[in-house]
């Protein structure tokens, strides 16, 4: 049975490409409804961490497991009926119209063969509407800009009524509006959500709680507020900021000081 949000445990992931080991030894949670972010440095794992999650990478050692059953021994219909991902630079060449591409997000929920229901084509609509995308149902997909088509990626995976969302950057390309947009339907979504952000100030308003990845593995982990520290900012990213709560969201915001750059691992 399909449940509004689930529960995902990632225990002990370390993943490798060839020789090349990716990530290490990776814990991580996300209970039923909850936002949680996955930070860290370009290159630092956090693309490969999902790909373990939406079962792309098979881990090395360690298990995934949503709502308790392992994500890489569950049939692969019944994963995607819990599981959605939105990737990066996700499937670009589409030869279809957008109303099709979000409609597949329909897909893990008919048997072979089903059409689309009066049903499906309302959550399309939807899905379409909510990304203010309804404009450009009937256009080809791989004619869209970056930011259309990103959100369009986020209408199929919110068409396929996910328990659990799995996103990349889904905000890359996005102008700032479209950015708080998505992000806040993230936010009211029922599912559980497991996203990585590149925007620490945008990750701080939106997430319960943060993992900071840097070099395959967890350094730090906690409410946004806990986490982000100039410490962290100096020995993660290898730059000096401010953190100071925001006075009317109570955020955590992270003010960077470029002139003072530092060392990483020097903090
Ligand atoms: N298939 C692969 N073969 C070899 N190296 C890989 C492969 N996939 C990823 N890597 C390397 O693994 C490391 C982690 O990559 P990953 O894409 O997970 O990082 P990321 O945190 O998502 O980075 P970014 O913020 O730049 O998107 C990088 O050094 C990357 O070059």
């Amino acid at each position: 049975m399909t449940v509004s949000s689930s529960d995902l445990t990632v225990d002990g992931v370390t993943l490798s490409a060839g020789a090349r080991r990716l990530v290490q030894d990776i814990s991580l949670t996300a209970r039923p409804g909850e936002v949680v972010g996955l930070v860290g440095p370009n290159g630092s794992g956090k693309s490969s961490l999902l790909r373990a999650v939406y079962r792309v990478l098979r881990p090395d050692s360690g298990t995934v497991r949503v709502d308790g059953d392992d994500a890489w021994s569950l049939p692969v219909r019944r994963l995607a009926r819990t599981v959605a991902a939105v990737v990066q630079d996700g499937a670009a060449d589409f030869d279809l119209a957008v109303r099709e591409v979000v409609a597949m997000g329909r897909t893990p929920h008919k048997r072979l063969l089903d059409g689309d229901t009066a049903e499906d084509t309302r959550i399309v609509e939807s899905c379409l509407a909510s990304v203010d995308a309804a404009d450009l149902a009937d256009r080809p997909f791989d004619r869209l800009s970056g930011g259309e088509r990103q959100r369009v990626l986020v209408a199929r995976a919110l068409a396929q009524r996910p328990s659990l969302l799995v996103l990349d950057e889904p905000t890359n390309h996005l102008d700032i509006r479209h950015q708080l947009q998505v992000l806040g339907i993230l936010r009211a979504l029922p599912a559980t959500v497991l996203v990585a952000l590149h925007d620490l100030n945008l990750a701080a308003y939106y997430c319960d709680r943060l993992y900071v990845l840097s070099e395959g593995l967890v350094t730090a982990s906690g409410p946004p507020a806990e986490v982000l520290t100039p410490g962290l900012l100096g020995e993660v990213y290898g730059v000096a900021g401010e953190v100071t709560p925001h006075p009317r969201t109570g955020a955590p915001q992270v003010v960077f000081l470029p002139e003072e750059r530092v060392p990483a691992g020097s903090a």
